[in-house]
């Protein structure tokens, strides 16, 4: 099958260079990426390496200095900023170490909040909310609010709010590493479950324990891939599971 059919995220040969002159990074020197349906992927790496980047890239919020970012069969480069913005809603979601939840909103209306942005009502929104955050394991949490729930239960609430209305790109940036061990391995397990259901995820780590529940790990060093490992990796998972 061709690649940029089948996968849901494939950089090809991206660089990025960051500013210019004597000061320009090349933060990216070549990269090829590809995350498929049912995949995650972990992006290990020294500090520098180039894993924000690669992450800010995937999710449209940057674009390639030269190369081709391509989500769900799409080149980003095709598209203006509007177009990668309705990309980054309909196709993204992103998972942040510090949940970046709205405190002012509920669990429920932090979550329908991204499918209100796409234009559906206030009911469907919150209807696709609700199934979101049952595959979180927290439809009792509803209508809490960010402070009235412990870390790992906003990080859910940030989980589904990636996923709602069914996108299939998960962008995960050290999603565990505001939180204590048990409560990270539940976090990792739910962001598993929803790449066995079907969609892709990347997962920014430094730890490789959790790695461990990646199907891969791609170890990036001075802004290149420099190994990736499957197989041992993927038995790990299949243990953790
Ligand atoms: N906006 C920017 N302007 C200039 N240089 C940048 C910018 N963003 C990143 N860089 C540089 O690009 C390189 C890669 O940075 P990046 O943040 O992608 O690495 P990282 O692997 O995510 O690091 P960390 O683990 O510390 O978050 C680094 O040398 C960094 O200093």
């Amino acid at each position: 099958m061709n690649v940029l059919t089948s996968a849901v995220l494939h950089l090809d040969d991206v660089t990025r260079v960051h500013g210019d002159g004597v000061l320009a990074v090349n933060a990216l020197r070549g990269v090829t990426f590809t995350a498929r349906p049912g995949e995650l992927v972990a992006v290990m790496g020294p500090s520098g390496s180039g894993k924000s980047t690669l992450l800010n890239l995937a999710g449209g919020l940057d674009t390639p200095s030269t190369g081709r970012v391509v989500i769900e069969g799409t080149d980003l480069n095709t598209l203006d900023g509007a177009g990668r913005a309705r990309v980054r809603r309909t196709s993204v979601g992103y998972v942040f170490q510090d949940y970046n939840l709205i405190p002012a909103l509920t669990a429920a209306e932090n979550v329908a909040l991204p499918r209100e942005l796409d234009g559906d009502s206030r009911r469907d929104a919150r209807e696709a909310a609700l199934v979101a955050l049952e595959r979180v394991g927290i439809t009792e949490l509803a209508d809490r609010f960010p402070d009235e729930m412990s870390g790992g239960q906003q990080q859910r609430v940030a989980i589904a709010r990636a996923v709602v209305g069914e996108r299939r790109l998960i962008l995960a940036d050290e999603p565990t590493g505001a939180l204590d061990t048990e409560t990270g391995e539940e976090v990792l397990r739910v962001l598993r479950d929803f790449c066995d259901a079907g969609a892709a995820g990347v997962l920014v780590t430094h730890e490789a324990r959790h790695a461990a529940w990646a199907d891969r790990v791609v170890y990036l060093r001075d802004g290149l891939v420099v190994d990736e490992s499957g197989a041992s990796v993927g038995v790990g998972a299949q243990v953790l599971r």
